[in-house]
């Protein structure tokens, strides 16, 4: 088929390269020039692991093509996929300024029939609008032209996005029209996961459940690791035998310091405020999101109660993204906790394996905050190692050569990366989340 994908980020990237290696041509239209000249020179803009290789085998067989131009994206294909950026707005709320956008020029521009794809995270009844802004600007032109839209949230992480696209658990398709089903039917023909069509409304509202229920689930394993911490039990363990149960299930169990990145954050809000707005009281998800912003305090008083006076201690910090496998550090633990150590007066100096770039653009190397070439650099003199990340990196570092480059071999562990035994036994004072 002919697809075109309107937003170049993680989402539309991922959508298109994948769609493209299923052998289907994709028009990419991106606003930005920059990122459209360095695609079309088979590079991606930020880490994905596997995207690259994609995009550049795809590319040279000539089914994946890059533009700023949406009339060029509107002429090539029938079927539009929405992935722009939903970000939140100082009241919570999503913005939806550039999915409004991308309906209007469409409108503008279109002279045939188009099928709108909302791949974007929206908010429910967010189809209605797009339609509504679609109907008024054709009217406005006189054109009588058919349209669908229809929803189709995308559930892939960052760090294993190739993946998750391509074997994902299910596919939720939001449809009104049965032309509109037809043609998602095709498209999604060789998956062989379920696929769950819906109205608009209630694919719509599988996205935001979705992410809140998984960030609720790990809020309240934090909680039961702080419960865990003052009764000498593992909450490694804990999660172990609570997954087990089918009804619970194993994964997003782990404790840690809180949950981030470009998704839950903005979209939990964007939820609790979507409930209020229909006078649903969900504050079950306000509380979630209060545990949440209190783990980098605790975590932070840790390490005080631990170092005793942070004032001219260099600690040394592992992980600035905020989950591994990704140079995406929106909403990113360590840019709630970076800034607090500083306050302390701590020095830091830190490592990440993808993400110090973009780290360094808000927090350039300076009096007390450095940047380290590699994990064992960043220990050197250091009297403390905190682990923000879990990087397999990290996981497999030589604790040995770490202990002799400390001034003292003391493990604060935000990730529990390590199993407390053997990390004690190698002569560490270790902490984790949760753990005895
Ligand atoms: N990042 C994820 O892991 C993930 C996963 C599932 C869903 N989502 C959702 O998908 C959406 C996109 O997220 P993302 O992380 O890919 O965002 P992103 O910010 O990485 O990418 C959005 C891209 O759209 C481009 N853009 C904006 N307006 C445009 C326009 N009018 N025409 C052409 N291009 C335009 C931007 O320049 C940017 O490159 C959001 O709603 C997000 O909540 C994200
Ligand atoms: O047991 C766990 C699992 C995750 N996390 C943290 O939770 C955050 C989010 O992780 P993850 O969900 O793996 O990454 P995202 O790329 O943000 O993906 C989420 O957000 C996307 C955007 O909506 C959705 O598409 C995905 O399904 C959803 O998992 C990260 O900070 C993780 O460190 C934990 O603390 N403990």
């Amino acid at each position: 088929m002919r697809l075109t994908v309107v937003g170049a980020g993680y989402v539309g990237l991922t959508t298109a390269v994948c769609f493209a290696h299923l052998g289907n041509e994709v028009m990419v239209v991106e606003k930005l020039p920059e990122k459209v000249q360095t695609l079309k020179e088979g590079k991606v803009p930020f880490y994905e692991p596997g995207l690259e290789e994609m995009l550049k085998e795809n590319l040279s067989l000539g089914r994946l093509f890059f533009t700023t131009d949406l009339k060029e994206g509107l002429d090539f294909s029938d079927v539009i996929f929405i992935c722009v950026g939903t970000p939140q707005r100082p009241d919570g709320s999503a913005d939806l300024s550039q999915v409004e956008e991308v309906a209007r020029e469409t409108a503008k521009l279109m002279e045939s029939y188009k099928l709108l794809v909302e791949k974007s995270t929206v908010p429910v009844n967010t189809h209605k609008l797009i339609k509504r802004t679609v109907e008024r600007y054709l009217k406005r032109r006189g054109k009588i032209l058919e349209f669908d839209v229809v929803s189709n949230p995308e559930f892939l992480r960052e760090g294993s996005a190739v993946r998750d696209f391509l074997e994902p658990d299910r596919i939720v398709i939001g449809v009104e029209s049965e032309r509109a089903r037809r043609i998602m039917e095709e498209l999604y023909k060789d998956f062989k996961c379920p696929i769950i069509f819906t109205d608009p409304a209630t694919s719509e509202l599988i996205k935001h459940a979705s992410n809140s229920f998984l960030a609720m689930k790990i809020s309240y394993i934090n909680m039961v690791a702080d419960l865990c911490e003052k009764v000498g039990a593992d909450v490694r363990l804990v999660a172990e035998g609570m997954g087990y149960d089918k009804r619970i299930g194993r994964e997003f169990l782990r404790a840690g310091i809180g949950w981030g990145g470009s998704c839950f954050p903005k979209d939990i809000k964007a939820f609790i405020k979507m409930a209020k707005d229909h006078g649903v009281d969900f504050s079950l998800l306000e509380e979630v999101d209060k545990i949440n912003q209190r783990r980098a305090v605790q975590f932070v008083e840790k390490v005080k109660s631990v170092l005793w006076s942070l004032k001219d201690k260099t600690l040394a910090v592992w992980g600035l993204s905020f989950k591994p496998n990704t140079d995406d550090i929106r909403e990113a633990p360590s840019l709630r906790l970076v800034p607090m150590l500083l306050k302390e007066g701590a020095r830091l100096k830190l490592y990440d394996p993808k993400a110090m770039e973009n780290f360094k653009k808000l927090y350039p190397p300076g009096k007390d905050l450095d940047y380290a070439p590699d994990m064992y650099s960043a220990v050197e003199g250091a009297s403390a190692l905190l682990i923000f990340t879990e990087w397999e990196e990290f996981q497999r570092a030589d604790l040995s050569r770490v202990k002799e480059l400390m001034e003292l071999p003391i493990i604060i562990d935000g990730r529990n990366i390590y199993e407390p035994k053997v990390v004690r036994g190698l002569g560490f004072e270790y902490y984790g989340v949760g753990v005895p």
